[in-house]
């Protein structure tokens, strides 16, 4: 039996574009997949989620998809007994921070208890080698920046979310100490953002958006000066609830604008007081104009500006579903 990687939650934003990487990498594993689709379309009719449908697409190659819940222990195990896993690759988890304040029971369920029910069914089957997908917030409050890997964690957590990835690590720093044959890799993310350069998947939640990039992605663009203040208000909507960014401006320059008019634009994005800068570099002089503008709002004590490379507007141009 050819051995085999198990990515659970293969069908979601991240997990789907591993799963096509390590088939474009030629992985020697056959990739076999678990999702409870919580946060992933499953079409009717069709026997695997669309994710991983267009990553067949794009890769022309196979993966064995489960649709498992990672609580359901007995599930789970069938799926072991039925390959031969040498490594996990752990994605399934709710994921929305502001959420999570309202769902706690729901995060530490699914997030903890689910990783817990996962982390037991691996030891059954002697499979000890993990990648797991944690996130910055385990770091909690910054006591210094930048945030070096060695940066205390699991002070001051804001939510159950942070809450349930910090305990998982502890959890896994416990299993390392228990059992040498445990290998945990824990990769903290900060915001994850892009589509794969096909434009074929990308992230493309269930329902509206806990986050900031699918919930743009996901509202129509505009490219008139006046809709795109819209857009960005309706954004920084969401951005009071779920985002801790100091700068939101979107700014979408035609060719054939002159660079006044990027900087008038960009001024007033400035002016709104917008969090977050997204910039796309379609005018020759934008990448000027956006320099200047970037440095006088870190003059201005602006923590955090964005600027977009092409997959990231891949996935605000593309609704992927
Ligand atoms: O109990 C559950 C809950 C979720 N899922 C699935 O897990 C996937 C999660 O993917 P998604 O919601 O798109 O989240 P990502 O953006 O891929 O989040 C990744 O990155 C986050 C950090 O940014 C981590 O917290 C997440 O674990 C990791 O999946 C989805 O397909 C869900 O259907 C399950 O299979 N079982």
């Amino acid at each position: 039996m050819k051995s085999a990687i198990l990515v659970t939650g293969g069908a979601g934003y991240v997990g789907s574009h591993t799963v096509a990487a390590l088939l474009e990498e030629d992985t020697p594993y056959e990739v076999v997949v678990v999702d409870n689709l919580a946060n992933a379309h499953k079409l009717p009719g069709q026997n695997k989620p669309e994710p991983l449908l267009r990553v067949e697409e794009i890769t022309k190659k196979k993966i064995k998809f489960y649709e498992v819940d990672i609580r359901d222990e007995n599930a789970l195990s069938e799926v072991f007994d039925k390959h031969k896993i040498e490594c996990v690759i752990h994605f399934a988890a709710l994921k929305a921070v502001g959420e999570s304040v309202q769902k706690p029971l729901e995060y530490y369920q699914t997030n903890i208890t689910g990783t817990c029910v996962l982390f037991e069914v691996m030891r059954q089957h002697g499979v000890f080698k993990l990648i797991y997908s944690s996130s910055c917030t385990v770091y909690g409050d910054p006591v210094h920046l930048p945030l070096p890997e060695t940066h205390p964690t699991g002070s001051a957590l804001a939510s159950p979310y942070g809450k349930s990835k910090y305990y998982c690590e502890e959890i896994m720093k416990d299993l390392c100490t228990s059992e040498p044959r445990w290998r945990v890799i824990s990769l903290r993310y900060f915001n994850p953002v892009g589509a794969h350069p096909s434009g074929r998947i990308g992230e493309d939640p269930a329902g509206r958006p806990n986050n900031l990039m699918p919930y743009i992605a996901q509202v129509r663009m505009f490219y008139t000066d006046n809709t795109l203040i819209l857009l960005l208000e309706d954004a920084m909507g969401m951005a009071e609830v779920d985002f801790d960014i100091d700068l939101l401006g979107l700014a979408v320059a035609p060719k054939d604008w002159s660079l006044y008019s990027i900087f008038l634009l960009l001024l007033r994005l400035v002016f709104i007081g917008s969090p977050l800068l997204f910039l796309r570099g379609l005018h020759p002089q934008l990448k000027i104009a956006s320099e200047v503008v970037i440095s006088y709002l870190r003059l201005q004590g602006a923590r955090s500006v964005t600027k977009c490379g092409d997959s990231n507007w891949r996935t605000l141009e593309g609704r992927h579903l």
